[in-house]
């Protein structure tokens, strides 16, 4: 990009600044801290600690200032979704969107019981997704959902998704719905545009 060209995008910038806020939900364990990272530096780890209530974090893309709420999934944390879903100009939803290929091993109970949530999940995840939706706080709030971990195997094709979430009963608002993996960046450009779309000039 020439100096004058940058010097235009600078002083765009200047009058037309745009921002956005946005709640981050979904199971614990879904990649919602780690879709946090990738926006902001692009960076990945295995390594990540769960989510105790709430992180905010602003990031900023060419002229758009994004401040995003990523919430706690664990089922402690879900009943302050709504309370940090209001006001925002959208909603993204992080179902776990894979079964886990881990059967129960040598009669170990605790895996066990970690395989039932797994296998769970998707019900939960739509459970929990339509009971937000019900709140009349968040009435007409843009929904992103984004299929997370699609690297893995076991991951869920995207109809399979939109099916068992029961996207396509969602009328009153904004639905979209994207497969990504923050592991391989995969995909993380089209939300972050879908993102950049979303976003209102600031006052
Ligand atoms: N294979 C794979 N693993 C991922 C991906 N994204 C995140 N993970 C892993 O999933 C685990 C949980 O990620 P987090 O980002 O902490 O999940 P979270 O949704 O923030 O979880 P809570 O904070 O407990 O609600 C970590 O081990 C990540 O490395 C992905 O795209 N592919
Ligand atoms: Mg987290």
């Amino acid at each position: 990009m020439g100096l004058w060209d940058s010097f235009l995008n600078w002083l765009r910038s200047l009058f037309f600044k745009q921002e956005m806020e946005l709640s981050l939900v979904g199971l614990q364990n879904a990649g919602k801290t780690s879709l946090v990272n990738s926006i902001a530096t692009g960076g990945y780890s295995e390594d990540m600690i769960p989510t105790v209530g709430f992180n905010m974090r602003k990031v900023t893309k060419g002229n758009v200032t994004i401040k995003l709420w990523d919430l706690g999934g664990q089922r402690r944390f879900r009943t302050m979704w709504e309370r940090y879903c209001r006001g925002v100009s959208a909603i993204v939803v992080h179902p776990r969107c894979f079964y886990s290929s881990v059967p129960f091993i040598n009669g170990c109970k605790d895996r066990y019981v970690v395989d039932v949530a797994d296998r769970d999940s998707v019900p939960i995840s739509r459970s929990e997704l339509h009971e937000l939706l019900t709140k009349p706080s968040l009435g007409g709030i843009p929904l992103l959902v984004l299929g997370n971990k699609i690297d893995k195997s076991e991951a869920l094709s995207k109809q399979a998704l939109v099916d068992q979430l029961g996207l396509e009963s969602i009328k009153e608002r904004e639905v979209c719905c994207y497969m990504i993996s923050c592991k391989d960046s995969v995909n993380i450009d089209v939300v972050i545009d879908w993102l950049i779309k979303h976003s209102r000039t600031a006052k």
